[in-house]
Protein backbone atom coordinates (compact mmCIF):
# COMPACT_ATOMS: atom_id res chain seq x y z
CA UNK A 1 0.00 0.00 0.00
CA UNK A 2 2.49 2.41 1.12
CA UNK A 3 4.89 1.55 -2.32
CA UNK A 4 1.75 2.47 -4.24
CA UNK A 5 1.11 5.96 -2.77
CA UNK A 6 4.47 7.06 -3.18
CA UNK A 7 4.66 8.45 -6.73
CA UNK A 8 1.83 10.83 -5.24
CA UNK A 9 3.73 11.96 -2.60
CA UNK A 10 7.02 12.45 -4.29
CA UNK A 11 4.67 14.36 -7.24
CA UNK A 12 3.00 16.59 -4.55
CA UNK A 13 6.66 17.49 -2.87
CA UNK A 14 8.13 17.63 -6.24
CA UNK A 15 5.57 20.57 -7.37
CA UNK A 16 5.79 22.50 -4.29
CA UNK A 17 9.61 22.81 -4.99
CA UNK A 18 10.53 24.58 -7.85
CA UNK A 19 13.92 23.08 -8.73
CA UNK A 20 12.39 19.88 -8.36
CA UNK A 21 9.50 20.82 -10.14
CA UNK A 22 11.63 21.72 -13.49
CA UNK A 23 13.41 18.75 -13.47
CA UNK A 24 10.19 16.16 -13.20
CA UNK A 25 9.58 14.96 -17.11
CA UNK A 26 7.47 16.76 -18.77
CA UNK A 27 3.65 14.94 -18.75
CA UNK A 28 3.64 14.04 -22.56
CA UNK A 29 7.29 13.23 -23.18
CA UNK A 30 8.18 10.99 -26.30
CA UNK A 31 11.24 8.27 -26.18
CA UNK A 32 13.31 10.35 -27.99
CA UNK A 33 12.84 12.87 -25.65
CA UNK A 34 13.39 11.22 -22.73
CA UNK A 35 16.24 10.09 -24.14
CA UNK A 36 18.56 13.15 -24.81
CA UNK A 37 17.05 14.64 -21.05
CA UNK A 38 18.27 11.10 -19.50
CA UNK A 39 22.19 11.94 -21.18
CA UNK A 40 21.75 15.64 -20.83
CA UNK A 41 21.04 14.53 -17.10
CA UNK A 42 23.81 11.89 -17.01
CA UNK A 43 26.35 14.71 -18.71
CA UNK A 44 25.75 17.00 -15.74
CA UNK A 45 26.04 14.44 -13.22
CA UNK A 46 29.53 13.40 -14.73
CA UNK A 47 30.45 17.03 -14.83
CA UNK A 48 29.19 17.62 -11.25
CA UNK A 49 31.19 14.56 -10.14
CA UNK A 50 34.11 16.08 -11.57
CA UNK A 51 33.89 19.48 -9.93
CA UNK A 52 33.50 17.77 -6.46
CA UNK A 53 36.69 15.60 -7.06
CA UNK A 54 38.24 18.84 -7.68
CA UNK A 55 37.10 20.49 -4.64
CA UNK A 56 37.52 17.31 -2.25
CA UNK A 57 41.89 17.04 -4.43
CA UNK A 58 42.30 20.42 -3.92
CA UNK A 59 41.31 20.57 -0.12
CA UNK A 60 44.00 17.76 0.28
CA UNK A 61 46.57 19.42 -1.90
CA UNK A 62 46.11 22.49 -0.23
CA UNK A 63 46.32 21.03 3.43
CA UNK A 64 49.73 18.73 2.11
CA UNK A 65 51.17 21.99 0.87
CA UNK A 66 50.65 24.84 3.42
CA UNK A 67 49.86 24.07 6.44
CA UNK A 68 50.62 20.32 7.34
CA UNK A 69 53.83 18.60 7.64
CA UNK A 70 54.19 14.95 9.47
CA UNK A 71 57.11 13.68 10.57
CA UNK A 72 58.22 10.16 11.80
CA UNK A 73 61.00 9.81 14.28
CA UNK A 74 62.53 6.29 13.79
CA UNK A 75 64.87 4.14 15.45
CA UNK A 76 65.96 1.19 17.99
CA UNK A 77 64.42 1.15 21.76
CA UNK A 78 66.82 4.25 23.50
CA UNK A 79 67.91 5.98 20.57
CA UNK A 80 66.21 8.65 21.80
CA UNK A 81 63.33 9.59 19.78
CA UNK A 82 60.72 10.85 22.66
CA UNK A 83 63.97 13.00 24.29
CA UNK A 84 63.69 14.38 20.37
CA UNK A 85 60.05 15.11 21.09
CA UNK A 86 60.24 16.41 24.57
CA UNK A 87 62.83 19.08 22.86
CA UNK A 88 60.78 20.17 20.28
CA UNK A 89 57.70 20.56 23.12
CA UNK A 90 60.42 22.84 24.89
CA UNK A 91 61.02 24.43 21.99
CA UNK A 92 57.25 25.32 20.39
CA UNK A 93 54.93 24.45 23.57
CA UNK A 94 57.53 25.20 26.45
CA UNK A 95 54.07 26.22 28.73
CA UNK A 96 53.07 22.42 27.94
CA UNK A 97 56.70 21.31 28.54
CA UNK A 98 56.23 22.93 32.07
CA UNK A 99 53.23 22.19 33.39
CA UNK A 100 53.93 18.55 32.85
CA UNK A 101 57.05 18.64 35.21
CA UNK A 102 55.57 17.19 38.22
CA UNK A 103 54.06 14.23 36.47
CA UNK A 104 57.88 13.19 35.24
CA UNK A 105 58.46 12.49 39.13
CA UNK A 106 56.94 9.26 39.16
CA UNK A 107 59.74 8.33 36.55
CA UNK A 108 62.58 9.86 37.61
CA UNK A 109 62.11 8.54 40.98
CA UNK A 110 61.97 5.36 39.18
CA UNK A 111 64.53 5.32 37.27
CA UNK A 112 66.15 6.42 40.67
CA UNK A 113 64.96 3.14 42.16
CA UNK A 114 65.89 0.77 39.34
CA UNK A 115 69.66 1.62 39.23
CA UNK A 116 69.61 1.22 43.26
CA UNK A 117 68.02 -2.33 42.80
CA UNK A 118 70.61 -2.86 39.42
CA UNK A 119 73.38 -2.34 42.23
CA UNK A 120 72.03 -4.38 44.71
CA UNK A 121 71.40 -7.34 42.26
CA UNK A 122 75.20 -6.92 41.10
CA UNK A 123 76.79 -7.27 44.58
CA UNK A 124 74.40 -10.21 45.41
CA UNK A 125 77.35 -12.44 46.46
CA UNK A 126 75.94 -15.84 43.95
CA UNK A 127 76.30 -13.50 41.15
CA UNK A 128 79.84 -13.69 40.86
CA UNK A 129 79.45 -16.94 38.98
CA UNK A 130 76.53 -16.28 36.30
CA UNK A 131 76.49 -15.72 33.26
CA UNK A 132 80.18 -13.80 32.96
CA UNK A 133 80.31 -13.29 29.32
CA UNK A 134 84.09 -14.35 29.89
CA UNK A 135 82.05 -17.94 30.01
CA UNK A 136 81.48 -18.01 26.26
CA UNK A 137 85.12 -16.93 25.28
CA UNK A 138 84.75 -13.42 24.31
CA UNK A 139 87.39 -11.28 23.99
CA UNK A 140 88.03 -8.61 27.08
CA UNK A 141 87.83 -4.98 26.22
CA UNK A 142 91.40 -4.24 26.44
CA UNK A 143 90.39 -0.74 27.41
CA UNK A 144 88.25 -1.35 30.85
CA UNK A 145 89.30 0.23 33.80
CA UNK A 146 92.86 -0.79 35.23
CA UNK A 147 91.67 -3.18 37.71
CA UNK A 148 90.58 -5.49 35.48
CA UNK A 149 93.15 -8.13 35.09
CA UNK A 150 93.48 -10.88 32.36
CA UNK A 151 94.12 -14.48 33.74
CA UNK A 152 96.02 -17.05 31.87
CA UNK A 153 92.46 -18.27 30.84
CA UNK A 154 91.07 -15.09 29.36
CA UNK A 155 89.09 -14.16 32.14
CA UNK A 156 89.53 -10.94 34.59
CA UNK A 157 90.92 -12.36 38.01
CA UNK A 158 88.70 -9.88 39.61
CA UNK A 159 85.76 -11.50 37.81
CA UNK A 160 86.29 -14.91 39.38
CA UNK A 161 87.26 -14.28 42.82
CA UNK A 162 84.46 -10.63 43.16
CA UNK A 163 85.10 -8.10 45.64
CA UNK A 164 83.34 -8.92 48.83
CA UNK A 165 80.66 -5.90 49.63
CA UNK A 166 80.92 -5.87 53.76
CA UNK A 167 78.06 -4.01 53.80
CA UNK A 168 76.19 -5.56 51.16
CA UNK A 169 73.69 -7.13 53.65
CA UNK A 170 73.07 -3.50 55.41
CA UNK A 171 72.48 -2.08 51.96
CA UNK A 172 70.39 -4.59 50.77
CA UNK A 173 68.11 -4.30 54.48
CA UNK A 174 67.91 -0.49 55.23
CA UNK A 175 66.85 -0.15 50.87
CA UNK A 176 64.49 -2.91 51.54
CA UNK A 177 61.41 -0.52 51.19
CA UNK A 178 62.88 1.31 47.86
CA UNK A 179 62.13 -1.90 46.58
CA UNK A 180 58.54 -2.16 47.71
CA UNK A 181 58.26 1.84 46.34
CA UNK A 182 58.87 0.22 43.01
CA UNK A 183 56.44 -2.33 42.79
CA UNK A 184 54.13 0.31 43.67
CA UNK A 185 55.38 3.29 40.68
CA UNK A 186 55.60 0.36 38.00
CA UNK A 187 52.23 -0.16 38.92
CA UNK A 188 50.97 3.41 39.54
CA UNK A 189 52.56 3.79 35.36
CA UNK A 190 51.58 0.92 33.97
CA UNK A 191 47.97 -0.59 32.89
CA UNK A 192 46.92 -3.32 34.49
CA UNK A 193 45.43 -4.61 31.14
CA UNK A 194 48.92 -4.01 29.00
CA UNK A 195 49.77 -6.84 26.94
CA UNK A 196 53.70 -5.61 28.04
CA UNK A 197 53.95 -3.13 30.65
CA UNK A 198 57.38 -4.00 31.86
CA UNK A 199 59.96 -5.25 28.94
CA UNK A 200 63.61 -4.47 29.82
CA UNK A 201 65.73 -7.11 29.18
CA UNK A 202 68.38 -8.50 32.23
CA UNK A 203 70.19 -5.76 33.76
CA UNK A 204 73.19 -7.47 32.36
CA UNK A 205 72.55 -4.87 28.99
CA UNK A 206 73.23 -1.94 30.84
CA UNK A 207 76.70 -3.09 31.29
CA UNK A 208 78.64 -3.10 27.88
CA UNK A 209 79.38 -6.84 26.62
CA UNK A 210 81.50 -7.66 23.76
CA UNK A 211 79.46 -8.52 20.90
CA UNK A 212 78.33 -11.60 19.25
CA UNK A 213 78.02 -11.73 15.73
CA UNK A 214 76.37 -15.47 15.15
CA UNK A 215 76.26 -15.21 11.71
CA UNK A 216 80.16 -14.89 11.40
CA UNK A 217 81.46 -17.65 12.63
CA UNK A 218 85.30 -17.41 13.24
CA UNK A 219 88.19 -19.59 12.54
CA UNK A 220 87.81 -21.33 15.57
CA UNK A 221 84.35 -22.28 15.58
CA UNK A 222 83.79 -19.37 18.04
CA UNK A 223 81.48 -16.23 17.26
CA UNK A 224 83.20 -13.49 15.47
CA UNK A 225 83.48 -10.03 17.29
CA UNK A 226 82.19 -8.49 14.27
CA UNK A 227 79.25 -5.99 12.50
CA UNK A 228 77.19 -7.85 10.13
CA UNK A 229 75.63 -5.93 7.63
CA UNK A 230 73.08 -7.84 5.38
CA UNK A 231 73.69 -6.47 1.22
CA UNK A 232 70.06 -7.47 0.43
CA UNK A 233 67.14 -5.27 1.13
CA UNK A 234 65.05 -6.49 4.13
CA UNK A 235 62.29 -8.57 3.57
CA UNK A 236 59.11 -7.58 5.62
CA UNK A 237 58.27 -11.04 5.87
CA UNK A 238 61.78 -11.96 6.93
CA UNK A 239 61.64 -13.28 10.58
CA UNK A 240 65.13 -11.26 11.33
CA UNK A 241 64.20 -7.96 9.67
CA UNK A 242 64.58 -5.93 12.59
CA UNK A 243 61.92 -3.77 10.83
CA UNK A 244 59.28 -6.49 11.35
CA UNK A 245 58.95 -6.58 14.88
CA UNK A 246 60.33 -10.17 15.19
CA UNK A 247 62.04 -10.62 18.65
CA UNK A 248 63.96 -13.29 19.81
CA UNK A 249 63.47 -12.27 22.94
CA UNK A 250 64.94 -14.40 25.68
CA UNK A 251 63.12 -14.57 29.40
CA UNK A 252 64.77 -12.27 32.12
CA UNK A 253 66.07 -13.68 35.15
CA UNK A 254 64.36 -13.42 38.14
CA UNK A 255 65.64 -12.32 41.36
CA UNK A 256 65.18 -13.74 44.66
CA UNK A 257 61.67 -11.97 45.11
CA UNK A 258 60.65 -13.61 41.58
CA UNK A 259 60.30 -10.11 40.46
CA UNK A 260 61.62 -10.15 36.67
CA UNK A 261 65.02 -8.38 36.74
CA UNK A 262 65.70 -5.31 35.24
CA UNK A 263 62.05 -4.79 33.57
CA UNK A 264 61.39 -1.61 31.73
CA UNK A 265 58.58 0.41 32.12
CA UNK A 266 56.36 1.82 29.10
CA UNK A 267 53.28 3.44 29.36
CA UNK A 268 50.63 2.91 26.62
CA UNK A 269 49.84 5.75 25.10
CA UNK A 270 46.28 5.49 26.00
CA UNK A 271 46.81 6.09 29.49
CA UNK A 272 46.94 9.19 31.22
CA UNK A 273 49.59 8.58 33.76
CA UNK A 274 50.52 12.30 33.73
CA UNK A 275 47.49 13.24 34.97
CA UNK A 276 47.27 10.55 37.53
CA UNK A 277 50.27 11.04 38.60
CA UNK A 278 50.41 14.70 38.86
CA UNK A 279 46.89 14.67 40.47
CA UNK A 280 47.30 12.10 42.51
CA UNK A 281 47.63 11.77 46.16
CA UNK A 282 45.76 14.52 48.59
CA UNK A 283 47.62 17.88 47.22
CA UNK A 284 46.53 20.55 49.53
CA UNK A 285 48.00 23.60 48.43
CA UNK A 286 46.56 25.61 45.60
CA UNK A 287 47.59 25.84 42.18
CA UNK A 288 50.87 27.33 41.89
CA UNK A 289 49.89 30.70 39.97
CA UNK A 290 53.04 30.92 37.42
CA UNK A 291 53.45 26.92 36.37
CA UNK A 292 49.54 25.52 36.62
CA UNK A 293 51.48 22.62 38.56
CA UNK A 294 49.49 21.50 41.41
CA UNK A 295 51.99 21.58 44.31
CA UNK A 296 51.82 20.44 48.35
CA UNK A 297 52.67 16.71 47.50
CA UNK A 298 54.82 16.69 50.54
CA UNK A 299 52.03 17.45 52.90
CA UNK A 300 50.70 13.65 51.78
CA UNK A 301 52.38 10.55 53.92
CA UNK A 302 51.69 8.22 51.17
CA UNK A 303 53.64 10.33 48.14
CA UNK A 304 56.75 8.46 47.36
CA UNK A 305 59.19 10.75 48.58
CA UNK A 306 58.89 10.22 51.51
CA UNK A 307 60.40 6.64 51.22
CA UNK A 308 62.90 8.01 48.88
CA UNK A 309 63.85 10.78 51.42
CA UNK A 310 64.60 8.54 54.42
CA UNK A 311 66.11 6.01 52.09
CA UNK A 312 68.19 8.55 50.49
CA UNK A 313 71.60 8.70 52.82
CA UNK A 314 71.95 4.90 52.36
CA UNK A 315 71.83 4.89 48.71
CA UNK A 316 73.95 7.85 48.79
CA UNK A 317 76.11 5.69 50.97
CA UNK A 318 76.66 2.75 48.49
CA UNK A 319 76.84 4.80 45.38
CA UNK A 320 79.95 6.04 47.05
CA UNK A 321 81.03 3.04 48.40
CA UNK A 322 84.53 2.39 46.73
CA UNK A 323 83.98 -1.66 47.28
CA UNK A 324 80.73 -1.07 45.43
CA UNK A 325 82.58 0.77 42.63
CA UNK A 326 84.84 -1.88 42.13
CA UNK A 327 82.05 -4.51 41.95
CA UNK A 328 80.38 -2.58 39.24
CA UNK A 329 83.44 -1.94 37.36
CA UNK A 330 84.34 -5.65 37.75
CA UNK A 331 80.65 -6.79 36.50
CA UNK A 332 81.15 -4.36 33.60
CA UNK A 333 78.13 -1.50 34.52
CA UNK A 334 78.56 2.07 33.80
CA UNK A 335 75.89 2.77 35.43
CA UNK A 336 76.63 6.95 34.31
CA UNK A 337 75.93 5.95 30.62
CA UNK A 338 72.76 4.10 31.34
CA UNK A 339 69.11 6.09 30.47
CA UNK A 340 67.43 7.41 33.29
CA UNK A 341 70.94 7.77 35.77
CA UNK A 342 70.49 10.28 38.70
CA UNK A 343 72.62 8.86 41.29
CA UNK A 344 75.02 11.45 41.61
CA UNK A 345 72.00 13.63 42.84
CA UNK A 346 70.45 11.35 45.49
CA UNK A 347 69.99 14.96 47.77
CA UNK A 348 68.22 17.04 45.18
CA UNK A 349 66.18 14.17 43.46
CA UNK A 350 64.66 13.22 47.10
CA UNK A 351 64.54 16.42 48.50
CA UNK A 352 61.03 16.77 49.77
CA UNK A 353 59.67 19.72 47.71
CA UNK A 354 61.51 18.21 44.70
CA UNK A 355 60.66 19.78 41.39
CA UNK A 356 62.23 18.34 38.23
CA UNK A 357 63.94 20.84 36.21
CA UNK A 358 63.87 20.72 32.50
CA UNK A 359 67.63 18.68 32.33
CA UNK A 360 65.87 16.32 34.60
CA UNK A 361 62.88 15.55 32.66
CA UNK A 362 64.81 15.32 29.52
CA UNK A 363 67.32 12.97 31.00
CA UNK A 364 63.97 10.21 32.59
CA UNK A 365 63.28 7.46 30.99
CA UNK A 366 60.14 5.80 29.88
CA UNK A 367 59.77 3.38 27.33
CA UNK A 368 57.33 3.85 24.24
CA UNK A 369 54.33 1.31 23.25
CA UNK A 370 52.86 2.08 20.12
CA UNK A 371 52.48 5.35 17.84
CA UNK A 372 52.33 8.82 19.89
CA UNK A 373 51.18 11.48 17.84
CA UNK A 374 52.30 15.53 18.64
CA UNK A 375 51.18 18.33 17.40
CA UNK A 376 53.11 21.45 17.12
CA UNK A 377 52.58 24.74 15.34
CA UNK A 378 55.13 26.98 14.44
CA UNK A 379 54.54 30.74 15.18
CA UNK A 380 57.44 32.62 13.78
CA UNK A 381 60.59 32.38 11.37
CA UNK A 382 59.73 30.97 7.55
CA UNK A 383 57.73 28.14 8.63
CA UNK A 384 55.06 30.07 10.81
CA UNK A 385 51.78 28.96 10.31
CA UNK A 386 53.20 24.97 9.16
CA UNK A 387 51.49 22.60 11.80
CA UNK A 388 53.59 20.04 12.13
CA UNK A 389 52.70 16.42 13.08
CA UNK A 390 55.27 14.26 14.63
CA UNK A 391 54.54 10.77 15.48
CA UNK A 392 57.38 9.53 18.13
CA UNK A 393 57.23 5.24 17.62
CA UNK A 394 57.91 2.36 19.96
CA UNK A 395 61.54 1.11 18.79
CA UNK A 396 62.16 -2.21 20.56
CA UNK A 397 61.60 -4.90 18.07
CA UNK A 398 58.16 -6.45 19.37
CA UNK A 399 57.12 -2.54 18.50
CA UNK A 400 58.26 -1.97 15.24
CA UNK A 401 55.43 -3.82 13.07
CA UNK A 402 53.39 -0.49 14.09
CA UNK A 403 55.66 1.56 11.82
CA UNK A 404 55.04 0.97 8.44
CA UNK A 405 51.15 2.34 8.43
CA UNK A 406 52.39 5.71 8.71
CA UNK A 407 54.98 5.53 5.61
CA UNK A 408 52.25 6.69 3.00
CA UNK A 409 51.33 10.11 4.26
CA UNK A 410 54.76 11.33 5.91
CA UNK A 411 57.25 13.88 4.14
CA UNK A 412 59.88 13.15 6.42
CA UNK A 413 61.60 10.94 8.66
CA UNK A 414 64.31 11.58 11.49
CA UNK A 415 66.39 8.54 11.90
CA UNK A 416 68.10 8.21 15.52
CA UNK A 417 71.09 6.05 15.88
CA UNK A 418 73.03 5.89 18.76
CA UNK A 419 76.39 5.52 18.05
CA UNK A 420 78.13 5.30 21.52
CA UNK A 421 75.89 2.20 21.90
CA UNK A 422 78.63 -0.03 19.85
CA UNK A 423 79.43 -2.21 23.17
CA UNK A 424 75.48 -2.51 23.65
CA UNK A 425 73.26 -5.39 23.38
CA UNK A 426 69.80 -5.39 22.78
CA UNK A 427 67.38 -5.48 25.78
CA UNK A 428 64.60 -7.30 23.74
CA UNK A 429 67.90 -10.03 22.43
CA UNK A 430 70.94 -9.99 24.38
CA UNK A 431 72.56 -11.55 20.75
CA UNK A 432 72.51 -8.53 18.67
CA UNK A 433 74.65 -5.41 19.21
CA UNK A 434 72.26 -2.34 19.32
CA UNK A 435 74.86 -1.01 16.43
CA UNK A 436 74.40 -3.63 14.15
CA UNK A 437 70.61 -3.51 14.73
CA UNK A 438 70.84 0.33 14.20
CA UNK A 439 72.42 -0.67 10.76
CA UNK A 440 70.26 -2.72 9.61
CA UNK A 441 67.13 -0.62 10.83
CA UNK A 442 68.66 1.73 8.79
CA UNK A 443 69.01 -0.36 5.61
CA UNK A 444 65.75 -1.13 6.07
CA UNK A 445 64.46 2.64 6.09
CA UNK A 446 66.36 3.59 3.20
CA UNK A 447 66.07 1.17 0.69
CA UNK A 448 62.08 1.39 1.24
CA UNK A 449 60.56 1.93 -1.99
CA UNK A 450 56.99 3.59 -0.44
CA UNK A 451 59.75 6.26 1.08
CA UNK A 452 61.61 7.17 -2.00
CA UNK A 453 60.45 10.36 -1.93
CA UNK A 454 60.13 11.19 1.58
CA UNK A 455 63.07 13.39 3.22
CA UNK A 456 65.58 11.75 5.55
CA UNK A 457 67.61 13.33 8.48
CA UNK A 458 69.49 11.21 10.55
CA UNK A 459 70.63 12.14 13.63
CA UNK A 460 73.57 9.70 14.75
CA UNK A 461 72.79 10.57 18.59
CA UNK A 462 74.45 10.09 21.95
CA UNK A 463 77.52 11.84 21.03
CA UNK A 464 78.30 12.97 24.39
CA UNK A 465 78.35 8.87 25.96
CA UNK A 466 80.83 8.14 23.25
CA UNK A 467 83.17 10.87 23.87
CA UNK A 468 83.08 9.74 27.81
CA UNK A 469 83.32 5.72 26.33
CA UNK A 470 86.37 6.29 24.31
CA UNK A 471 87.80 8.70 26.68
CA UNK A 472 87.15 6.07 29.28
CA UNK A 473 89.58 3.93 27.35
CA UNK A 474 87.30 1.78 25.34
CA UNK A 475 87.84 0.90 21.67
CA UNK A 476 85.67 0.80 18.77
CA UNK A 477 88.03 -1.54 16.88
CA UNK A 478 87.55 -4.59 20.12
CA UNK A 479 83.61 -4.27 18.96
CA UNK A 480 83.90 -3.41 15.47
CA UNK A 481 86.88 -5.58 13.41
CA UNK A 482 85.69 -3.39 10.70
CA UNK A 483 87.22 -0.40 12.21
CA UNK A 484 90.68 -1.48 11.93
CA UNK A 485 93.72 0.56 13.87
CA UNK A 486 92.23 3.97 13.23
CA UNK A 487 92.95 6.32 16.34
CA UNK A 488 90.27 6.03 19.13
CA UNK A 489 89.16 9.54 19.42
CA UNK A 490 86.13 11.56 18.82
CA UNK A 491 86.71 12.65 15.52
CA UNK A 492 88.17 9.90 13.88
CA UNK A 493 84.94 7.59 15.09
CA UNK A 494 82.25 10.10 14.67
CA UNK A 495 83.39 10.19 11.11
CA UNK A 496 83.67 7.00 10.43
CA UNK A 497 79.78 6.19 11.99
CA UNK A 498 79.08 9.44 9.38
CA UNK A 499 80.20 7.71 6.54
CA UNK A 500 79.06 4.17 7.18
CA UNK A 501 75.35 5.25 7.47
CA UNK A 502 75.99 7.61 4.49
CA UNK A 503 77.55 5.02 2.52
CA UNK A 504 74.59 2.38 3.11
CA UNK A 505 72.35 4.87 2.15
CA UNK A 506 74.05 5.72 -1.18
CA UNK A 507 74.22 1.48 -1.97
CA UNK A 508 70.74 0.57 -0.97
CA UNK A 509 68.40 3.84 -1.81
CA UNK A 510 65.87 3.14 -4.52
CA UNK A 511 66.55 7.48 -5.05
CA UNK A 512 69.64 8.56 -5.88
CA UNK A 513 68.72 12.40 -5.91
CA UNK A 514 67.64 11.86 -2.44
CA UNK A 515 69.85 14.21 -0.12
CA UNK A 516 70.90 12.71 2.75
CA UNK A 517 71.18 15.28 6.04
CA UNK A 518 73.28 13.22 8.77
CA UNK A 519 73.40 15.52 12.42
CA UNK A 520 75.99 14.40 15.13
CA UNK A 521 73.53 14.89 18.52
CA UNK A 522 73.61 14.23 21.62
CA UNK A 523 69.18 15.31 22.00
CA UNK A 524 69.59 15.56 26.03
CA UNK A 525 71.52 18.89 25.27
CA UNK A 526 68.92 21.89 24.71
CA UNK A 527 71.13 24.57 23.06
CA UNK A 528 72.46 22.63 20.63
CA UNK A 529 69.46 20.20 19.89
CA UNK A 530 67.39 23.44 19.17
CA UNK A 531 69.94 24.80 16.84
CA UNK A 532 69.64 21.32 14.52
CA UNK A 533 66.09 21.15 15.10
CA UNK A 534 65.48 24.68 13.44
CA UNK A 535 68.09 23.58 10.71
CA UNK A 536 66.19 20.31 10.28
CA UNK A 537 62.98 22.15 10.08
CA UNK A 538 64.33 24.26 6.91
CA UNK A 539 65.07 21.12 5.35
CA UNK A 540 62.24 18.63 5.20
CA UNK A 541 60.22 22.66 4.66
CA UNK A 542 62.14 23.08 1.80
CA UNK A 543 62.80 19.47 1.08
CA UNK A 544 58.97 18.95 0.66
CA UNK A 545 58.38 21.82 -1.09
CA UNK A 546 60.76 20.34 -4.02
CA UNK A 547 59.23 17.00 -3.86
CA UNK A 548 56.20 19.25 -4.89
CA UNK A 549 57.67 20.61 -7.42
CA UNK A 550 56.81 24.09 -5.73
CA UNK A 551 60.54 25.92 -5.92
N1 LIG B 1 73.42 11.13 27.52
C1 LIG B 1 72.47 11.06 26.58
N2 LIG B 1 71.32 10.44 26.88
C2 LIG B 1 70.37 10.40 25.92
C3 LIG B 1 70.55 10.97 24.64
N3 LIG B 1 69.44 10.76 23.92
C4 LIG B 1 68.59 10.09 24.73
N4 LIG B 1 69.15 9.88 25.93
C5 LIG B 1 68.57 9.16 27.06
O1 LIG B 1 68.35 7.83 26.64
C6 LIG B 1 67.16 7.32 27.23
C7 LIG B 1 66.28 6.75 26.17
O2 LIG B 1 65.77 7.77 25.37
P1 LIG B 1 64.29 7.74 24.79
O3 LIG B 1 64.08 9.06 24.11
O4 LIG B 1 63.34 7.32 25.83
O5 LIG B 1 64.43 6.58 23.71
P2 LIG B 1 63.35 6.10 22.63
O6 LIG B 1 64.07 6.06 21.33
O7 LIG B 1 62.14 6.94 22.70
O8 LIG B 1 63.06 4.61 23.13
P3 LIG B 1 61.69 3.75 22.92
O9 LIG B 1 60.57 4.56 23.44
O10 LIG B 1 61.94 2.50 23.71
O11 LIG B 1 61.61 3.47 21.45
C8 LIG B 1 66.54 8.47 28.02
O12 LIG B 1 66.85 8.31 29.39
C9 LIG B 1 67.22 9.70 27.46
O13 LIG B 1 67.35 10.71 28.42
C10 LIG B 1 71.80 11.61 24.35
O14 LIG B 1 72.06 12.10 23.26
N5 LIG B 1 72.72 11.62 25.37
MG1 LIG C 1 60.19 6.53 23.23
Amino acid sequence: MAKQKQPDITRRRSLSDPLAAALLPPPNETDDERESRLKAATDAKRVSDGIDEMIRYERTHRKRNRAEVQVLLLGQSESGKSTCIKQFQLLHSPSAFHAERIAWRAVIYLNLVRSVRRILDALEPETETIDDPADEGEPYSLGEPASLIISATGRPESAILGTKVPNYEGYRRRLQPLMQLEDRLIRLLSSPDEDEPTHFGPWENYAPQPYTAYLNQGRNGRPTPTIFIPQTQLASSSSSSPLNGASSATSSPTNSTGRSKGNEVAVHISRDWKKSFSLGGKAKSPKSAHSGEIEGWWEDPDDPVHVLHACAPYMQEMWRDKKVRERLREKRMRLQESSGFYLDEIPRITAKKYIPTDADVLKARLKTMGVVEHTFSISSGSNRGVQWKIFDVGGSRNQRQAWAPYFEDINAIIFLAPISAFDQVLAEDPHVNRLEDSLQLWQGVVSNKLLAKVNIVLFLNKCDLLLAKLDAGVRLSHHMISYGDRPNDYDSVSKYFRNKFGALHHAVTPNKDRELYIHLTAVTDTRRTATIISNVRDIIIKGNLKTMKLV
